[in-house]
């Protein structure tokens, strides 16, 4: 039984589809990456698979009181507020003490419940924010473009403690991004989005540092070009108009 499943979704905004025909399946303790352009969807998928966008057709699918921890692209609170980190676990829901220290623990900021969340670097603000996801014990975690603002490094030990926390919780994760380091990073899944599926499978391991320097800043078409996949559809070219970039 997969955690959160969609079945022939399409989006509309208006006259605009976003989404087409979008069929897809997450299983416990995977993780998935949703690659794509910018404006290709990829934020409106996660949001109709946790309900906040109707679809216009089709359906979602969700497991019996999943429990999900999401990461918004972009926050309600301002991050230069007076507020500390430790209060910042506590919205919208009140948390104990005792959980949210073992939250940061996790994540790796123990000690820091103290600190302005203005004072937090890049890397310890992104780390804030799964914190607070995992409150909730999730078996699912869906973060949009969660190392978004972090250089190299910070981006690798964000997607090793990605790999870390469903090690040790097996929650799933559902990420989305339109970056290569993404796909590089430990996905045993990425779909190609670019309001459709174009194309989905296992992203290939590039181990050959001047190859992935080469691909790198090529964009999502060197993105796509960077993982095999299993073409199992065939296209319906009356939605070209989308500016469809299949490779
Ligand atoms: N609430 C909304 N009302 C109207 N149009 C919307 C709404 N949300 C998204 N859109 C439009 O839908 C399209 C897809 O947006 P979405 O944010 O899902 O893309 P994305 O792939 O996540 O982009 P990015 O990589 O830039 O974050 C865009 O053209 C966007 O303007």
């Amino acid at each position: 039984m997969s955690l959160i499943a969609a079945d022939t979704l399409c989006v509309r905004f208006g006259a605009t589809e976003v989404l087409h025909d979008i069929t897809l399946a997450i299983q416990p303790g995977e993780i998935v990456t949703i690659l794509g352009p910018n404006g290709s969807g990829k934020s409106t998928l996660l949001r109709a698979l946790l309900g906040i966008v109707p679809p216009w057709q089709g359906r979602v699918i969700r497991a019996e009181g999943l429990r999900i921890g999401y990461v918004p692209q972009k926050l309600a609170v301002d991050r230069a507020m007076p507020m500390t980190a430790r209060r910042f676990l506590s919205l919208p829901r009140r948390v104990d003490d005792a959980a949210a220290d073992a939250a940061l623990a996790r994540v790796g900021l123990e000690g820091l419940g103290g600190r302005q969340m203005a004072a937090l670097s890049g890397g310890q603000f992104q780390r804030l924010l799964l914190a607070r996801a995992l409150l909730t014990d999730p078996q699912i975690l869906v973060l949009d473009e969660p190392t978004q603002g972090l250089d190299q490094p910070g981006e690798a030990a964000f997607y090793r403690l990605i790999e870390e926390v469903r090690r040790d919780t097996g929650a799933a994760v559902l990420m989305v991004s339109h970056d290569l380091h993404v796909v590089m990073a430990a996905s045993d899944r990425v779909i190609c989005l670019n309001h459709h599926i174009c194309c989905e499978g296992a992203p290939r391991v590039v181990s050959n540092a001047p190859e992935y320097r080469a691909l790198f800043g090529l964009g999502t078409q060197g993105a796509l070009a960077l993982y095999q996949h299993a073409h199992d559809h065939s296209h319906d070219h009356s939605h070209d108009h989308h500016g469809h970039d299949h490779v």
